[in-house]
């Protein structure tokens, strides 16, 4: 995040600064925004940076305890530089958060400087490696030229200018959102990789007597568990590469000074990163749990893989926050939909008339149809985001203020953030598989796929379609079955489905998914490699279990 940041935020001449240092690996740098005290509520962090006309320096403080920057990355022992978000003050006016380059150590001894008191936060549940630190400053003075100042400005005199937008400071969270929605995808895939693999190794339970064990990827309720989350996985390879698109675009646009969508990519990052991050980190425990005992073993890679995913859960926005920061957007177009504005492509829908989709018991709608079925969640969300906003204006009728209104339909404004993201996915998916030139068996595996996320969504939801009269019950319960239906159809390409993904064993880290499937000598193997086995007799027993067995015998 240290380089992202300065490659954003940094004018021409403190790229030529700053840059260069970092590519060479001359300094490492870290970005530190979190305190003890606020992590969500940027607004409130409360390090300040107070410009001294006098030297043209700025001085850093940590004002308070909940002040200290606690948690980021490399902080605590390895970083010699941070981009620090502080409270600017100048000529006795505050300004609000911005970056500034903060050295932290020496580059000649990696002592900490004067004015800094930095360290570990101590062990985590994942991310064991990472020094994730906290930084206590105490009147630590740094150059004018080191606040970056792409958009804001303070001259040598300490006249403040303002930036386009207060927003483009947060620049750095909305990238690395986009990257996330890439992790969730290949931590799912990697989780998929293994308990596939796996279930294909491991044979268990006698059907009838005399029968072989089967593999139990041959089960139903195995392939239920596996083969929607593999489905999943793909789906969210083809949304990261839409989201990185519009990322793209978006902040080519704001290069250029045109900031008209940077509301909208604000909203679909915050709701896609939140979306991803909590059906994979769900996944990744569905994985698990179906490789029954040997998943709980650290030999199975799943441990580490859950423990450094779930922050993500947390990190870069904590996922209810964002998905109210894209349900915020989400009211804001449909009043601007019926005031007559024109809305930007991802949330075009919400001006449409979606409500001509209706429900018929037998109606004889084609309930394997994708692209009926997209329409379906078109209307699922369109009609969640309109419930929520108008939950908002009858707030305000009975006398809220926007916030407050807001507020009290929070519960149903992420609901309405998770539809909308859930639209976007699955018709993402789908409009992906109709774009990609492959053989007609490729695209057939494919639908497959995509036809098993579509259906388990609307089955693993089907309150908010049948609440709504999108679906009958009955056609929610066909809906259902048709997943269930495909399950032995993906079965057969199950696995080349993530022997597809490529991962190395090396990478994938797990016995359990070793690409040889040689499962059972390799946790044998992996087993003895523990270190309590370096004796037979551990040394503890002469100091505990020795001295009590003997102890007791004497008794006998
Ligand atoms: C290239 C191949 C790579 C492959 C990689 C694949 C694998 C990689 C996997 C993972 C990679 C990433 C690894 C992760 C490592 C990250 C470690 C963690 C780092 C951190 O956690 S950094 C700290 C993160 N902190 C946050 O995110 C804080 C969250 N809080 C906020 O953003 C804000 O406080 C807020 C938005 C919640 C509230 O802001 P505010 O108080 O100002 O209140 P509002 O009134 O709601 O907002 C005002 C206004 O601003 C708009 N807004 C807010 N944020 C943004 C934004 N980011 N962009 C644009 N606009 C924004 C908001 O919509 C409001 O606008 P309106 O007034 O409504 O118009
Ligand atoms: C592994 C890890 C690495 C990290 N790395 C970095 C880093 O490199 N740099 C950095 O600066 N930070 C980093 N962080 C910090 C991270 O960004 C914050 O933890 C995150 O932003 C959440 O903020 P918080 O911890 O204050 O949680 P809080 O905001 O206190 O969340 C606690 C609860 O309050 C709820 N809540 C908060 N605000 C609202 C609201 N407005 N409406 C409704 N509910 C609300 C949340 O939904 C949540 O349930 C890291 C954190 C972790 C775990």
């Amino acid at each position: 995040m240290f380089i992202p940041t300065l490659e954003r935020q940094c004018t021409s001449e403190q790229r030529e600064k700053f840059l260069p240092l970092c590519y060479d690996y001359r300094i490492i740098g870290t970005y530190a925004q979190t305190e003890l005290g606020h992590g969500t509520f940027l607004r409130g962090l409360e390090t300040t940076a107070h410009y001294d006309p006098n030297t043209q320096e700025f001085i850093l403080n940590s004002p308070t305890i909940s002040s200290i920057k606690w948690w980021p990355g490399a902080l605590g022992k390895t970083s010699t530089h941070a981009v620090v978000l502080a409270q600017l003050y100048t000529l006795g006016k505050c300004h609000g958060i911005h970056p500034f380059v903060v050295q932290l150590r020496s580059l000649d001894d990696h002592k900490p400087l004067r004015g800094i008191t930095v360290g570990d936060i101590g062990p985590k549940m994942g991310f064991g490696p990472n020094d994730n630190g906290y930084l206590k400053l105490h009147k630590h003075r740094i150059p004018r030229t080191n606040m970056l100042m792409k958009y804001s400005q303070v001259s040598p005199d300490g006249t403040y200018t303002k930036p386009p937008r207060s927003t483009l400071t947060y620049g750095t969270m909305t990238f690395v959102r986009v990257l996330i929605v890439h992790g969730s995808a290949i931590a799912l895939a990697k989780a998929s990789t293994i308990a596939i693999r796996y279930s294909a190794v491991r044979r268990q339970s006698e059907l009838r007597p005399g029968e072989p064990e089967p593999q139990i990827l041959s089960y139903p309720t195995q392939q239920h568990k596996l083969f929607p989350l593999l489905a999943t996985a793909y789906a969210f390879h083809f949304v990261q590469l839409a989201m990185m698109k519009i990322y793209t675009d978006v902040n080519d646009q704001i290069n250029n000074s045109n900031f008209s969508r940077i509301q909208e990519l604000h909203a679909l990052s915050s709701g896609l990163k939140a979306f991803t991050s909590w059906v994979t980190n769900a996944g990744l425990e569905v994985c698990r749990m179906s490789c029954g005992g040997h998943g709980y073993s650290q030999a199975s890679g799943f441990p580490r893989l859950y423990a450094d995913f779930t922050p993500s859960c947390t990190y870069e926005g904590e996922n209810t926050v964002l998905m109210l920061q894209s349900a915020r957007y989400l009211v804001k177009c449909v009043r601007d939909a019926r005031s007559g504005k024109t809305l930007p492509g991802t949330v075009s829908y919400l001006s449409e008339d979606v409500s001509a989709v209706h429900s018929g018991g037998s109606s004889g709608r084609d309930l394997s149809n994708l692209d009926f079925l997209i329409s379906l969640y078109k209307q699922r969300a369109s009609n969640q985001v309109h419930f929520a906003s108008d939950k908002v204006d009858r707030g305000i009728s009975a006398g809220m203020d926007l916030v407050g209104a807001l507020n009290s339909a929070s519960v149903h404004l992420v609901s309405a953030a998770k539809a909308h993201s859930h639209y976007f996915i699955a018709k993402t998916f789908v409009e992906s598989l109709k774009l990609l030139k492959a053989s007609s068996e490729l695209q057939n595996v494919l639908h497959q796929l995509a036809s098993v996320y579509v259906f388990e969504g609307i089955a693993q939801s089907s309150g908010d379609f049948i609440e709504d009269y999108i679906l009958s019950g009955s056609e929610a319960k066909t809906i259902r079955q048709l997943a269930v239906d495909l399950l032995p159809l993906i079965r057969v390409n199950a696995v080349s489905l993530v022997d597809a993904f490529s991962f190395r064993d090396e990478v994938l880290q797990s016995v359990l998914g070793r690409y040889d499937g040689n499962v059972y000598e390799n946790l044998f193997k992996w087993a003895q490699n523990s270190p309590l086995n370096k004796t037979d007799v551990h040394p503890s027993y002469h100091k505990y279990l020795g001295p009590l067995l003997k102890r007791n015998q004497s008794k006998l």
